[in-house]
C-alpha cells in the first residue's frame, strides 16, 4: 500500500493573510486541494492522510466531499513544529501500515505536485527503501563568514537541494521518529524528515524533483502559482 502523508500543520504567518496559507483560495479553490488533487488522480496511491491545524478539520471533510477527494482517509492534529506535526502523522499509520507499506510525505502548501514527480519517488523507494524529490542548484553557493560578508563558498556540483513528495518505508520512518523523539536528535530549528534521517546514519536516495513544484511561502510565491495555473489553462484551452 502507498500512503500519503500532507502535512499542512502550520498557519503560515509568512504569507500575512488573514488565515492559514493551505486554505487560501486561488481561482475559488483553497491550495490544499490542488495539493491533494496531485495525490488523488495518482493511480499508485492508495489512501491519504492529512496532518491539519485544529479548527480546519471538518472545514476539510467538507473540501474533500465538495472536490472529490474520496482517497482522503484520516485527519490527525498538527504539532508545535514541523517535525511534530510529521510524527503526528507517521504514529497516526501505525495501526494502518505494515512495515514494508511506503508512506509519501508531501507539504500541503506544494501544490503543483506532477504525476511523473510522483512516479519516480516511488519507484526510488520501491529499488532504495526511500526516495527525496531534488533538484541540482544552477546559482553559486556561499557561506555567510559574518552578516555582510563571505570567503567561502560550495561547489554547486556538490549540491542537490531537496523537495518534498519523501517517500520512505513505513517501518524504518515509524522507528526513526521514536528515536529521533526518545534522544532528541533531528527534530529542533528547520529539521525535516530528510535531514532527521541523515542524522540518524541512514543514506538518502534522490528521486526527480521539478522547478514548477514550488513551497508557497511568500506573496510573491501566490502569484507564481497562479501564474502557472493560468499557463496550464491556456495551454489547455489551446
Ligand atoms: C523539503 C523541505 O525543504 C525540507 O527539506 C521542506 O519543504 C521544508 O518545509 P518547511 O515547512 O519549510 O520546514
Amino acid at each position: 500500500m502507498n500512503v500519503a502523508l500532507i502535512i499542512a500543520g502550520g498557519s503560515g504567518h509568512r504569507m500575512g493573510q488573514d488565515i492559514p496559507k493551505q486554505f487560501i483560495n486561488v481561482y475559488d479553490k483553497p491550495v490544499l486541494i490542488y495539493t491533494l488533487e496531485g495525490f488523488q488522480k495518482h493511480p499508485l496511491i492508495d489512501a491519504i492522510e492529512l496532518v491539519c491545524i485544529d479548527g480546519w478539520h471538518d472545514v476539510v471533510w467538507a473540501y474533500a466531499k465538495q472536490f472529490g477527494i474520496d482517497k482522503l482517509k484520516w485527519i490527525v492534529p498538527g504539532g508545535n513544529s514541523g517535525q511534530e506535526s510529521i510524527r503526528n502523522g507517521v504514529y497516526g499509520l501505525e495501526d494502518k501500515c505494515a512495515e514494508d507499506d511506503i508512506v509519501i510525505i508531501h507539504d500541503g502548501i506544494r501544490p503543483l505536485v506532477d504525476a511523473s514527480v510522483l512516479s519516480d519517488v516511488i519507484e526510488t523507494c520501491r529499488k532504495y527503501g526511500n526516495g527525496v524529490t531534488s533538484m541540482p542548484y544552477n546559482e553559486q553557493i556561499f557561506v555567510k563568514d559574518d552578516e555582510i560578508s563571505t570567503v567561502k563558498y560550495i561547489p554547486r556540483e556538490t549540491l542537490r537541494r531537496v523537495q518534498t513528495p519523501q517517500a520512505y518505508k513505513f517501518g524504518k520512518l515509524d522507528w526513526a521518529y521514536h528515536k529521533a523523539f526518545a534522544e532528541g536528535i533531528g527534530i529542533k530549528g528547520s529539521s525535516y524528515t530528510n535531514t532527521m534521517m541523515v542524522e540518524l546514519g541512514e543514506r538518502l536516495y534522490f528521486a526527480a524533483g521539478s522547478d514548477k513544484n514550488i513551497k508557497l511561502t511568500t506573496k510573491d510565491d501566490l502569484e507564481m502559482f497562479k501564474a502557472y495555473l493560468k499557463m496550464d489553462r491556456d495551454n489547455w484551452l489551446k
